[in-house]
């Protein structure tokens, strides 16, 4: 399988501090990759990098074989790579329906079958349509801003902590619904929750520090207590 998503060396900074030293992943396409590390780490920043919205000031970034370093971040999206950041992004004041036409980047035979296929999945997207964001429980709006991002049809979608804040039984649903969308989208996951990020994950990076320091497979991390303790605090 080809690299979708390569980062080799990647350093960044929020103004004027250097927070990314040296992340280098691969991401494969079709798999769902996970980066996992303790807060303050790095991940959200990676992601945010990775779209253009921190300055990449050292390594490469490349998408199907083409460097996306210091493009725009609406350059970067036009390339087919949707982001759903960890505050959620959505509208509060626009209602589901209108949170999602505004998201759509154009409408075709293609977005309104991704459309159908995603309300099924989350019916109470449906159900609360001519509702305002603002208005969503936190499931809800967690859902609202996978969809938003799932409507287009990106080749890669980034997510960044889906499960923060929900109850266990909706985060349950939020992850297997990243896990029906694998079946058509490639997948960049951070996520703390690594019950639920080792259920759907098929490779991890652990990120410390600025810097990825381990990579695998996920089914070997779950094995593998020493790392898990070292690096992510869980016995
Ligand atoms: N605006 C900012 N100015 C300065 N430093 C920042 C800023 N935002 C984040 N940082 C620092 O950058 C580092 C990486 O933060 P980041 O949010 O990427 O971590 P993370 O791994 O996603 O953690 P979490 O799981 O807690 O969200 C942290 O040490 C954080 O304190």
């Amino acid at each position: 399988m080809s690299d979708f998503l390569e980062l080799r060396h990647m350093k960044a900074n929020i103004e004027q501090y250097h927070i990314l030293h040296d992340i280098t992943f691969r991401v494969p396409k079709g798999e769902v990759t996970v980066l996992l590390g303790r807060n303050g780490a790095g991940k959200t920043t990676t992601l945010r990098s990775i779209m253009g919205l921190n300055p990449v000031v050292g390594g490469s970034l490349t998408f199907k074989g083409e460097s996306i370093r210091n493009l725009k971040p609406h350059q970067i999206a036009n390339k087919g790579i949707g982001y759903v950041p960890e505050d959620q992004g959505i509208f509060y004041d626009l209602t589901v329906g209108e949170n999602m036409r505004v998201a759509m980047k154009k409408e075709n035979g293609e977005t309104k079958a991704r459309m159908e296929w995603i309300l099924d999945l989350f019916p109470d997207l449906k159900k609360f349509w001519n509702k305002p964001g603002g208005q969503l429980s936190g499931g809800q709006k967690q859902m609202l801003a996978i969809s938003r991002a799932y409507v287009n049809d990106n080749e890669l979608l980034l997510i960044d902590e889906p499960s923060k804040g929900l109850a266990p039984i909706v985060v349950e649903k939020v992850m297997e619904s990243i896990h029906q969308m694998k079946e058509q989208t490639t997948i960049v996951l951070v996520e703390q929750n690594f019950m639920m990020a080792s259920g759907i994950g098929d490779r991890f990076y652990i990120i410390d520090d600025g810097q990825t320091v381990q990579s695998g497979q996920m089914n070997e991390l779950k094995q593998d207590g020493v790392l898990l303790q070292k690096y992510l605090g869980i016995s």
